[in-house]
């Protein structure tokens, strides 16, 4: 039988990555004295609204971190041959009282045909999937999926959806699934949307969604209730939560979402309320960690297909012509990596985990001249984050950042396309030809593609299956196709990369044959380096090997 350790047993656990602590007021996060009126707060301090005013600033800042729950409110629970489970909150675990009732599903004629519809409690997730007969069982996270007990009754819920952040394909599915997931399985009929992000909280009006109100919108771009960047003041989103009598908080976005919702959470916990706060991951740039991929990414790198081919029409037409394809990615290359390898088309993908240089051997500029030489055309697509530092040093640095504290960036697609042009205007080498095609919004401002659609069909339901059996202060997601919750932490203690010593980055610059700009001792220094950062070589094995078998990505709840 599994046991949940004390904190010194969870501390000597070599596989589980404890957050160091930012920002953090033990008397704000003690689980002790629930209250259930307001008491003035200052988690705010966390958000990024303190250092930042709305709009564009001049200092950037990265947004900060929530700090982590403290060890003994993590829920970690060890097992035979080193199973931990990195378990989520329960709304049992500060109110202790609280009734259930039998999931309603139970009755639903659609459902009851299913062997085995509700998920066994003690089911989880692998992290980890690819073992050697020694290896410890690793950490697992808990299972999403249907419960037989459930802690709402269906006229008691009433549930609120708020989207934030910048766009993705696929928004809209997931608040029409929401909506209607909650009304078909649980009778809930009560679902306020939030308009305009998190500042809509309290700034803003709200829309009663019904099943008719969001019947078609999966077809639409965008999100109906609108989004927005800034704006997180917990005190007040917490306080406009327990004035409108919200018990179901579900909040979609990207990696600044969840640390947003991972501080509101704290809030409603010590405030001691019965509200269950779960996180719908959003991102097309890919970077939330631990889940397999997130939606609306496949939608992006389809839509991506259609610049490059373009620039590929052009270059191939015209003599010595080059067509730059500029891509989203702020910090993570993965749009450009997954568009580039699956068009084939492409000569040359630069992200911004893998920096490059322009002059002399090896590098870029030499690339282009023999691709040139060669082909008569090239086909370059770079992500929105890649080679920041060389634009740094060339231009004049702006430290800016937006509502959110994402820090603002050059436009790193204009100034390569001037710098090729300059360089072959500069030797007379050849006279060449510049298409840049600049895609921008058009990637996520589409509607979800069928693939998209489904999963997001699944993240809502195992959404509304959690904050029903009373789970709260997780984000779902798939981990090795099977969906799971997990817990905020984990979600917010790092970003997803591509990791440029894993072989899914190999396999693109075989693709391509561009030179990997890395010197051997680089390669070396980064081999070591992610060595000894399982969390961040870990991801990208698995996704390659899931991918190796065949095995289809499609997350099964
Ligand atoms: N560290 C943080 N703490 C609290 N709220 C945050 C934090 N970082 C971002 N947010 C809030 O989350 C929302 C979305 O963040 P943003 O970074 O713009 O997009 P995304 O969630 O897509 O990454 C914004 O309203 C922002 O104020
Ligand atoms: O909508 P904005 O503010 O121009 O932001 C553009 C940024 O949004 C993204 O599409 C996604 O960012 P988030 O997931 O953080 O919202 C980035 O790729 C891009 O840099
Ligand atoms: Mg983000």
């Amino acid at each position: 039988m599994p046991t949940v350790s004390s904190p010194s047993t969870i501390s000597s656990l070599a596989s589980i990555t404890i957050p160091k602590v930012r920002c953090f007021d033990p008397a704000n996060s003690s689980p002790a004295g629930f209250r259930h009126r307001r008491r003035s707060m200052n988690h705010d301090d966390c958000s990024p609204e303190s250092s930042v005013s709305n709009g564009s600033v001049t200092v950037a800042t990265d947004s900060p971190t929530p700090p982590p729950p403290p060890i003994a409110d993590m829920k970690i629970v060890t097992g035979e041959a080193g199973y931990v489970l990195e378990d989520v909150p329960r709304l049992t675990d500060y109110l202790p009282d609280l009734p259930t009732y039998p999931n309603p599903l139970q009755d639903n004629p659609s459902y009851s045909v299913v062997k085995q519809y509700f998920v066994n409690m003690d089911d989880t997730v692998a992290q980890t999937i690819v073992v050697q007969k020694n290896s410890p069982r690793g950490t697992h996270f808990r299972r999403a999926g249907p419960r037989q007990k459930v802690y709402f009754e269906s006229d008691e819920v009433h549930a609120c959806i708020v989207t934030c952040g910048g766009l993705c394909p696929g928004l809209n599915t997931v608040i029409r699934e929401i909506v209607c997931g909650l009304h078909h399985m649980y009778g809930v009929s009560k679902v306020l949307g939030i308009e305009g992000g998190y500042k809509g909280f309290y700034a803003r009006n709200t829309i009663t969604l019904t099943p008719k109100v969001v019947n078609d919108i999966h077809k639409r771009g965008g999100t109906i209730l609108g989004t927005s960047r800034g704006g997180h003041s917990t005190s007040k989103i917490v306080d406009s939560i327990e004035d409108r009598g919200i018990n179901q908080v579900y909040i979609i976005g990207g990696d600044g979402t969840q640390k947003g919702a991972a501080v509101i959470f704290e809030e409603i916990r010590r405030r001691g309320l019965k509200v269950a706060v779960i996180g719908i991951p959003k991102t097309i740039d890919n970077d939330i960690p631990v889940i397999d991929k997130s939606f609306g990414f496949d939608t992006a790198v389809e839509e991506a297909q259609r610049a490059i081919n373009a620039a590929h029409v052009e270059s191939e037409s015209i003599e010595n012509c080059i067509g730059v394809v500029k891509l989203m990615g702020r910090n993570s290359g993965f749009i450009a990596m997954y568009a580039t390898l699956a068009s084939r088309d492409v000569d040359c993908c630069l992200i911004p985990e893998s920096p490059f240089y322009l002059e002399g051997p090896g590098g870029l500029f030499e690339y282009i001249e023999k691709k040139l030489k060669e082909d008569g055309h090239m086909v370059l697509v770079i992500a929105e984050g890649a080679g920041q530092e060389l634009l740094s040093e060339s231009m004049r640095t702006m430290h800016q950042a937006d509502a959110s504290g994402n820090k603002l960036l050059q436009d790193v697609g204009l100034w390569i396309s001037q710098k090729i042009k300059d360089h072959f205007a500069r030797t007379h080498k050849m006279a060449i030809n510049l298409k840049y095609i600049d895609p921008t919004y058009m990637i996520r401002a589409v509607p979800s593609n069928a693939s998209d659609n489904v999963y997001c069909t699944l993240l809502a339901h195992s959404a509304i299956h959690g904050a029903m059996a009373g789970y709260t202060g997780f984000t779902v997601g798939p981990v090795n196709g099977r969906h799971a919750y997990i817990p905020f932490y984990r979600i917010n203690e790092r970003q997803h990369k591509v990791v440029i010593t894993d072989r899914m980055w190999a396999r693109l610059l075989s693709s391509t044959n561009q030179p990997s700009f890395l010197d051997p001792k680089e390669v070396a220094r980064k081999k070591i380096e992610e060595t000894h950062e399982p969390e961040t070589s870990h991801d990208q094995p698995e996704v390659a090997t899931a991918e190796q078998n065949g095995v289809e990505h499609l997350p099964k709840i």
